[in-house]
């Protein structure tokens, strides 16, 4: 049986102009998920104050990291585009070659991965119907956060029940949740941090910097902020590191509300001030680099930490194309396809 595989990421802007910019940004922002405020009271905020302003401040820095990747692979495009599509087409040499994939009886299984975004293009429900005309019959989203958030992973099934509420024939579709425990993912970043550390040496601290959501969404059930200190926490046993030579901290603050803490950027000034000399960031929510690694933590924050008097700052990319994060993937993937399959 055909079965579509469909890896998710947040979405980026079409290009890093003003316009693409706010096209993007009213759409992502404009969802309530992302945005709790009641939605007459944020359409004025987001229509009056920040759809005018923001896309002028954000354009130049999407223009920064256009094109432009680390070490690895040129990068064509938006970063978070171009490594989803990539991580897309490796995990499909890696299914396609089996053609009967993990005990499926037919013999004709046929497993077909390409990706969506949440916002922007390509979309979801667009994808989902292209590859039922290409014959795939049952569907596995596959959100490449490791960690649930309803403001990220919940948008993606809130797009599922779209589809669901708006088709007569009901596809046959199924979300991972998240996968932050899966032991593969914990090793990809193990490893990737080692390698690191071989390669320029290890800094006096290890900052794992998450993107932040708004404290208030823990207090009402978000788990999120549990599954990043899970994911510190066994990354850091993983790595054999003592407890003063790691920090969780939150990132990419939005508004004015109070969001998750330790802040990255006060962290990091506090820690040049401080004496820390040398610091290595990493970002474990971010499957992909994107403005948020490239920009707000290889530039912004370096500068945060130098003129606070520190010295060493390097970020380590995020698991993008590694191998070890597609073969995880593909564990991901294929226990999914036997569970089904056997059910
Ligand atoms: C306004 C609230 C926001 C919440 C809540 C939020 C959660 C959240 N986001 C990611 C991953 C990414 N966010 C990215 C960009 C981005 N995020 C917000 C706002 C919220 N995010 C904005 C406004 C933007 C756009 C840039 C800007 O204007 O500052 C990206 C990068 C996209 C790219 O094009 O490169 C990612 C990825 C997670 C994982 C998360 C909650 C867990
Ligand atoms: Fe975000
Ligand atoms: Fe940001």
């Amino acid at each position: 049986m055909a079965h579509a595989i469909i890896l998710m990421n947040l979405g980026t802007p079409a290009e890093p102009t003003p316009g693409a910019v706010r096209a993007f940004l009213r759409e992502f922002l404009s969802d309530t998920r992302v945005v709790e405020i009641p939605k007459p009271v944020w359409q004025l905020i987001l229509n009056l104050f920040i759809l005018p302003l923001r896309p002028k401040r954000i354009a130049p820095a999407y223009a920064e990291i256009w094109d432009s990747g680390l070490d690895g692979e040129p990068v064509s495009g938006s970063p978070i585009m171009f490594y989803t599509r990539r991580q897309a087409e490796l995990l499909q040499a890696r299914l396609q070659p089996h053609d009967s994939v993990a005990g499926d009886e037919t013999g004709g299984g046929n497993v077909m991965v390409t990706y969506a975004m949440t916002y922007g293009a390509p979309n979801l429900a667009d994808t989902v119907e292209r590859l039922r005309q290409e014959g795939a019959k049952r569907f596995t989203l596959v959100p490449l956060y490791p960690q649930y958030s309803a403001t990220t992973t919940g948008a993606i099934y809130d797009q599922v029940a779209r589809i669901i509420r708006t088709s007569r024939d009901v596809p046959d579709i199924s979300v991972v949740h998240h996968y932050w425990e899966h032991p593969g993912y914990i090793a990809a970043l193990a490893n990737s941090v080692r390698e690191h550390w071989h390669k320029h040496g290890q800094a006096e601290k290890l900052m794992m910097s998450f993107h932040g959501i708004p404290k208030a969404n823990t207090r009402k059930g978000d788990p999120y902020y549990h599954h990043c200190c899970g994911t510190a926490e066994r990354l850091a046993e993983a790595l054999g590191l003592s407890r003063e030579r790691w920090e969780i901290t939150f990132q990419s603050r939005f508004g004015k509300a109070e969001w998750l803490q330790p802040y990255t950027d006060k962290t990091l000034i506090e820690w040049g001030r401080n004496g820390v000399a040398s610091v290595d960031v990493l970002c474990p929510a971010f499957s992909a680099d994107c403005l948020e690694t490239l920009e707000e933590i290889a530039v912004e924050n370096r500068a945060n930490f130098i003129d606070a008097g520190g010295r060493e700052y390097r970020y380590i990319p995020a698991l993008n194309t590694r191998e070890d994060h597609i073969a995880m993937l593909e564990a991901i993937v294929r226990e999914r396809i036997s569970d089904l399959e056997a059910g």
